[in-house]
Parts: C-alpha cells; structure tokens; sequence
C-alpha cells in the first residue's frame, strides 16, 4: 500500500524503531468485526446461534472478529437488529464509557451509529439517549440504526454544537465525543480516505474539534464523564485537542483507565508537553492489537463546579384512541401516560426528564409507536423492533433455514399455507420450537409457528427464530406483509 509520504515521515519521526513494524502492519488485511446488540442478547447467547464463525474482541464484552469472506449484513438476523457491523478498535469508545441506568447520555458526533447504539443498550432503556450529528443525510442513516437496535429512548437530532449548548448546559452524566478527523487510522480499511487527507490535512480537523469539545465540556454536568475519540494518530488532533480542553476549561482530568494487553499510551512529549495525565491516554496501533488505529481518553469534570436548574418538556395529556389504547394494552410493557405525545397522527412515547426542546432539528423524539387514525391504530416498524417476543402475544416465528425470513424483508407476500404450524398457547409454542432446534424429524419441512389469540384483523409480530422483525396484519385475505418499505431487503 502506497501511503502519503507526509504521512510516512512524520510517523517515522514519531515512532523511531517502532516504525517498520507499523509499517509492516500496512501488508495486512484489516479485521472485520461485528458487535452484539444487548438489548436483545449477550454476547455469549450470540456466540451459539452466531450465522458465521467468530473470536472475541479483547476490549469489549460483545463485540466479535467474524472472517471477512462472510456476510453477517446478510442474514436475517442483521435486520433484526442483532449485531452492528464495527471495525473492531471503534468499539473502544463506548466500550469505555461506563453508562448507569438512567444516565442523561450525549453522543456528539453520532452518524451513522456505531457508538450511540452501543451506549443505548447500556442504558436498556432507561434515562436518555441524545444523537446528534451536524449532517442531516448521515443523521437518517443513525435515524434507522437507532431504530433497528430497539432503542426506546431516542432524541435524534442534527445540530451544531454550538446550538446544542444552550438547550443542554451541564445536562449530561456522560458524553461521547468522536470527533471528525483526517482518518489515518483507516487508511488500511480504505485507501479512499487518504485523498481526503491530502485535500483537508489535520489543522482543519483539529479546529473543528477543538470547537466540539469545548462545547460537549460545557454540556457535561458537576462529576460528569466524557469520552473523545479520533480514528487517527497526528498528535494534534489528539493529545493536542485534550490539552486545549485542559487549558481553556477548569476542573477537568485524565483518568487512567485499566487496559488490556496491547493498547499503548498518549504521548505528552509529541506536543511538547510534560502534563503526565496524558500518558492515561489510549493509543491504539495496527502493529500491536487486531485492529485499525485509534486514540480514545476518558475525561472527568469535577464535582465542585456549579449546576444549573431546568424548566422540564412540556408535556401536554394525549387522549389515546379506544384502537390505541386496546393496542398498547396487548403490550408487556408499563407505560406511564404523562410520557406519551402525538404529533400529526403519530404517536410517541418520549423519555423521562427532558429539558424544552423548542427550535431544535429533531429527527426523532421518543419511541415512535404507531399511527393513530380514525377507527384504527398501526403500530410502527420502531416498535416492532423494540419489543422482545414475550412483549406481545400474537406471533408469526419464521425459522432462519426457510427462505421465508428474507421473503417477509423483501416485503413479499408471504404463503402460509403449508409449512406453518398454528399454536394457541406459550407452553405449546415453546415445545414446538425446542423440537425445530433438537432437529427433530417432524419439523424439519416446518418454516415457521404461529402464535395466535385472535384471528381477523390482528396484528402479528414477525419474528426470525424469536427475533422481531417487523409487522403482518391477518385479515379476510390473508396474512399481509407490512414491513416497512423503506428498509426493504435489497
Ligand atoms: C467519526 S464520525 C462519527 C462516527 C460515529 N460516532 C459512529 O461510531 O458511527 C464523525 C461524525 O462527525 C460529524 N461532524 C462533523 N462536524 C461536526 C460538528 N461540528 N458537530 C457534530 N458532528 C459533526 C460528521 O458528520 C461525522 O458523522
């Protein structure tokens, strides 16, 4: 691989007799790695019903090295929201910010995902989850990654942080800021980026993030964490951009974090600088981990400094339709109806503790649950993809082995005439799945089981092997397929 020689002489300069060896690294395939989404499974759970062979990631809990001759995005289980597909040391960021239940979260430069969906499943649900992202194209992208991981505690928004500032001072409990940067890390996983190296080069990425991270800075509360990030080595836009932050706002420190084998130190000394908090800073190397180059510190505010007060969302009472209420009321969960908000027919179930939201570009506020129209309620494809499948009582399970749970994707008409069999009850229901996975004789032909309470007119929640997918609606003419098509399998 040919490397800018710009580049290539500043990191000999850098890293001395380091250097041939991380130039070595070059020769390499770059690692493919995929991440489990805990809101639905663990890790170890994935690893049994994985679609293709993987290793653990050292840094993290549930992300995994799958070969990259394989296609995980191509299985079902993807577009039932089970894994993420991550380059393996992007996973260190959020991997590094510990998330407490309810936790008021900031992911600053969210798109398209990677981390705000890990940090989502660490909350499981509780507290809230803000994405931003300054692009709005890539902030849609995030849009359907947060909602295909089931994430019910979304604010998708597509705002400078200069903006976001003055609706959030000191309101998050931890932050992730992973910067925009010039990409040296990935110039092995694509080549392309080193163009874009050439034609901006790192003082411009480091202008913008030293303007990011002050305002993240000052949207972190009294004892708050913060975690910035870059996919790059240039000492500027790392160590660099931490000491501007230590130099231009107080009570910020280093915190030296407990590290795997492998992962290296910041490097004071390559600004100038002797402040040996920098060295808690984590580099990660190709010649040294399984994975491409990073830079992640964890940052912590004091407590000593002031807190602010807020005047709440205002929450106006939602008269829920007899369709809506019925709906909802099927559903295992325990909703509290101060939260719910209807906007154009659209219904919405918003997060605890949210300050006034007014003027701000949303893309998303709330679970979206469905559409409440005259004498009917749709529950939404967000939804779908929220619930776990005890949530809900009427079922559609297609086995992954039939050629059903890619049909159902591809918005299809599904024939479920013959190789489904009709259960009335859980237990019944439980049987007859544990004799599909025993491989039992007498299911093998069997597509898929369906779980039903009512017959006409009803809802189904379309699950692949226990995972939901989306929705079909049972009517006089059949089962009909109502996934969204926006997300149409291609
Ligand atoms: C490294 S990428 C983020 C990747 C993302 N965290 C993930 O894991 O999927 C940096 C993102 O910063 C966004 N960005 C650039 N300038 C920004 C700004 N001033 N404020 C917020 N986001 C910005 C870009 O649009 C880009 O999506």
């Amino acid at each position: 691989m040919v490397l800018p020689k710009k580049f290539e002489d500043r990191m000999k300069e850098l890293l001395g007799e380091e250097f041939n060896e991380f130039l070595h690294s070059y020769n390499d395939k770059y690692k493919t790695g995929l991440r489990v989404n805990r809101l639905k499974l663990t890790g170890e759970d994935f690893a049994v019903i994985s679609p293709c062979p993987i290793e653990p990631i050292p840094w993290t809990t549930n992300g995994f090295y799958y070969d990259g001759k394989n296609q995980p995005a191509k299985h079902p289980y993807y577009h039932a929201g089970l894994y993420y597909i991550q380059e393996p040391s992007a996973m260190l960021p959020a991997a590094l910010l510990q998330v407490e239940p309810g936790d008021k979260v900031l992911d600053v430069c969210a798109a398209p995902g990677g981390k705000s969906t890990e940090l989502a499943a660490k909350l499981g649900g509780t507290g809230v989850m803000v994405s931003n992202d300054i692009s709005n194209s890539r902030a849609k992208a995030l849009l359907k990654n947060i909602e295909l991981f089931g994430v019910r505690n979304p604010l998708v928004i597509s705002e400078d942080p200069a903006n976001l500032v003055k609706y959030f001072p000191e309101y998050f409990d931890k932050i992730l800021v992973d910067a925009p940067c010039s990409g040296e890390g990935m110039f092995r996983k694509d080549p392309a980026i080193m163009k874009n190296w050439e034609q901006y080069g790192v003082e411009y990425y480091n202008n913008l993030q030293k303007n990011i991270i002050l305002y993240a800075a000052d949207m972190l509360k009294p004892g708050g964490y913060m975690v910035y990030s870059t996919c790059t080595f240039s000492p500027e836009e790392n160590e660099g951009t931490i000491r501007y932050l230590l130099e231009n706002r107080e009570g910020f420190t280093v915190e030296p974090i407990e590290r795997v084998e492998g992962l290296g130190y910041g490097h004071p000394e390559w600004i100038g600088s002797d402040d040996e908090q920098l060295k808690n800073c984590i580099r990660v190397w190709p010649h040294k981990v399984e994975g491409e180059g990073h830079f992640v510190v964890l940052l912590k505010k004091s407590a000593d400094v002031g807190t602010i007060s807020y005047t709440g969302y205002p929450f106006k009472k939602v008269d829920l339709s007899a369709e809506a209420e019925d709906f909802l009321k099927q559903l295992d969960i325990d909703f509290d109806p101060d939260r719910f908000e209807l906007r154009d027919e659209r219904l919405y179930y918003l997060p605890k503790g949210l300050p006034n939201l007014k003027g701000l570009r949303i893309l998303r506020l709330g679970l979206y649950l469905g559409d409440m129209k005259k004498n009917r309620f749709e529950p939404s494809q967000a939804l779908a993809n929220a619930l776990k499948i005890s949530d809900y009582t009427n079922i559609l399970n297609i086995f992954s082995d039939s050629k059903d749970a890619v049909k159902y994707l591809k918005c299809e008409t599904l024939d479920m005439s013959e190789n489904y069999i009709t259960c009335k009850n859980r237990e019944e229901y439980d049987i007859l799945v544990a004799a599909k996975k025993a491989g039992k004789e007498d299911m093998k032909n069997c597509s898929g089981i369906l779980l039903e309470k009512k017959k006409k007119n009803t809802w189904f929640l379309v699950c692949v092997d226990g995972y939901p997918l989306g929705w079909a609606k049972y009517s006089n003419n059949g089962m009909k397929n109502k996934y969204l098509a926006g997300w149409r399998w291609m």
